[in-house]
């Protein structure tokens, strides 16, 4: 069952802040930044950037990470998290981390295939776009995403149908998100990802990755990924409304924040 009771997330916060090493992953929109009309103006806010500021550097035994959805460049752009801070872009088809000269990305391709059927998926998506006001396409190296949030209702629900009926032709599976149709050339799931994170911070802190305790917070359905897999999130919260596998919920970006300051402490004494 999801709690809601401050009193107990208290408890588990320090529970965890009481272990070594900790691994504190954050989805970034919905989570870190409140939700906004135009994707490139997400920020994160202020007491969530000061907690994560005192937490950075405790590193390497209480490592930071960001798991998004936004295409890796954009996420170390617009969050423009501390440095050493790992990152996870594109639901998990990117990787890097904030180096001490700007961020540091594991190169990847896309095969001509997968190539091939981004650029189809692209025009299609466009195609839909351009027939409704308040609607717009954002493109990853992996992906392409439908926005709708600017839509009318009526439209929204007509442009995903469209939206999910181009990405089925092309084989390729849709995702829902908020106000989003989302789709990936490639398999993704942030639930790997942060298993990903776990097995090197356990490596980098030479122990097994049973060891690593991870908490991970986020809004969204792509999160549930993540909540729900097997042994890969030990502290799971969901953000805001929703259906939920996560253990906690906290009801806004500001809670997430203030959830944060919290732990920076706990975990500093
Ligand atoms: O995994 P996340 O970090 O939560 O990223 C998920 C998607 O976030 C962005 O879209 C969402 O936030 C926008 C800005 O607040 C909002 O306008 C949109 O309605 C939301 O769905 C981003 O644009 C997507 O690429 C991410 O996949």
């Amino acid at each position: 069952m999801t709690k809601t009771d401050p009193a107990a997330l208290e408890g588990a916060l320090a529970d965890l802040a009481a272990h070594r090493p900790v691994l504190v992953a954050l989805d970034f929109d919905g989570c870190l930044a409140p939700l906004v009309d135009d994707p490139s103006a997400s920020r994160m806010l202020p007491g969530a950037r000061d907690a994560l500021t005192r937490m950075a550097p405790l590193a390497p035994h209480v490592q930071l990470a960001l798991v998004s959805g936004r295409h890796l460049a954009d996420l170390a752009a617009l969050a423009d998290p501390p440095l050493g801070t790992w990152l996870v872009g594109s639901h998990g088809a990117e990787t890097g981390e904030v180096g001490p000269d700007g961020l540091v990305t594991v190169p990847f391709d896309l095969a001509p295939d997968d190539a091939e059927t981004r650029r189809s998926l692209i025009a299609g998506f466009e195609e839909i776009a351009a027939e409704y006001d308040g609607a717009h396409v954002e493109t990853k190296p992996t992906a392409a995403v439908l926005h709708t949030r600017r839509a009318t209702r009526g439209d929204a629900e007509d442009a995903d149908r469209r939206a999910d009926a181009v990405a089925e032709s092309l084989g390729l599976s849709p995702m829902h998100g908020k106000d989003v149709v989302e789709t990936s050339v490639v398999e993704t799931s942030k639930g790997e990802g942060l298993e990903a994170l776990r097995a090197r911070l356990a490596e980098a802190c030479d122990v097994g990755p049973a060891n690593v305790r991870v908490l991970y917070a986020g809004d969204d359905t792509t999160d549930e990924r993540a909540f729900s897999r097997p042994g890969a999130v030990d502290l799971a919260i969901k953000v805001g409304d929703g259906e939920t596998a996560a253990s906690f919920r906290v009801s806004s970006p500001q809670a997430v924040a203030d959830l944060l300051g919290r732990l920076a402490t706990h975990l500093s004494v």
